[in-house]
């Protein structure tokens, strides 16, 4: 019989991942997802086929794996609300909660367990998620197996052996996303200001975006090289260029990244406090 899969949370990440392992043609009968919220979970139910339940406890009860999707900041309620069956069923613990050490998460539902500190991103919901992963010395190898085969699912998996190091997978892909998501405003508010409908260069900016990841994944060549390609000496990609250095495009990324692991460091100091 397949792994049972148990979602605590149904929101953005979690439904991503759902959608995802249903397309990738995992069974939705082994799947449960929980809310509080019926009304999240009924186009779930409704459009997944999942199971879906309102109770968390229960739904941990049947589960050979829990998948924690809930916001870090309520975590560790209902952490606690699912001491008694967790210690009870043992099941691997996969975390997709930004910053949350596995420890704090161990400590909250009643004491050891094998967890997984999973840090995914949305694309997942369309099968081209990244997610890196950090298994805890309690988790054998079946259950890691399992924790790829879950993620691989919906996209790439990469093993970290550091769990220090998910702050940095957060700040390269985990929020990254949405770093992409704004270079697609601003490219296409630029693209208005040039004279092109809105939706034109919407979805000119995007295609490029899609075609220069495809084409950089399945070169052998380095990104700098592939950038030289495209800027012809004295021409307009150069003049461009010109402009996001001199803008310090580099400096700000690097500094948004940053930004981004520490914010993961800091949310584990404030949320992880006893
Ligand atoms: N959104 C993203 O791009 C990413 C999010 N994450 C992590 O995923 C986790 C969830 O984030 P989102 O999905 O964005 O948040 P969200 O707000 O979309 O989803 C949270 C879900 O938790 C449910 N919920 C609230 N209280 C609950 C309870 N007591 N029991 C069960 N479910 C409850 C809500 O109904 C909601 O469906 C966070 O810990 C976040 O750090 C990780 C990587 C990327
Ligand atoms: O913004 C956040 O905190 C979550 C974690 C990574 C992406 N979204």
């Amino acid at each position: 019989m397949a792994s049972q899969v148990t979602f605590i949370g149904a929101g953005n990440m979690a439904g991503a991942i759902i959608g995802g392992m249903i397309e990738s043609g995992f069974a939705a009968d082994a799947i449960t997802a929980t809310s509080p919220d019926d009304a999240v979970l009924a186009p779930l139910r409704e459009r997944l086929g999942i199971h879906t339940a309102t109770d968390n406890a229960a739904a941990v009860a049947e589960a050979d794996v829990v998948v924690l999707a809930v916001k870090p900041q309520i975590m560790r309620q209902v952490c606690e609300g699912l001491r008694d069956a967790a210690q009870a069923r043992r099941p691997l613990i996969v975390s997709v909660a930004a910053g949350l050490p596995a420890e704090t998460l161990e400590r909250w539902l009643g004491g050891e367990l094998p967890v997984v500190r999973c840090m995914p991103n949305t694309p997942s919901l369309v099968g081209a998620g990244a997610a890196g992963l950090y298994a805890n010395a309690r988790v054998d190898e079946a259950q890691r197996r399992l924790a790829t085969e879950l993620m691989e699912a919906v996209g790439l998996v990469e093993w970290v052996d550091d769990e220090a190091l998910l702050e940095a997978v957060t700040a390269v892909s985990g929020s990254a996303p949405a770093y992409f998501f704004l270079m697609f405003e601003a490219m296409e508010e630029a693209g208005v200001r040039l004279g092109l409908p809105a939706d034109t260069a919407r979805r000119l900016a995007m295609q490029t975006a899609f075609g220069a990841a495809k084409m950089a994944m399945a070169s052998d060549k380095p990104p700098a090289e592939l950038k030289r390609n495209v800027m012809s000496p004295g021409g307009t990609t150069e003049r461009a260029i010109e402009h996001l250095e001199q803008a310090g495009l580099r400096t700000a990324l690097a500094e948004a990244m940053e930004a981004c692991a520490a914010r993961a460091r800091e949310m584990a100091d404030e949320l992880g406090r006893d």
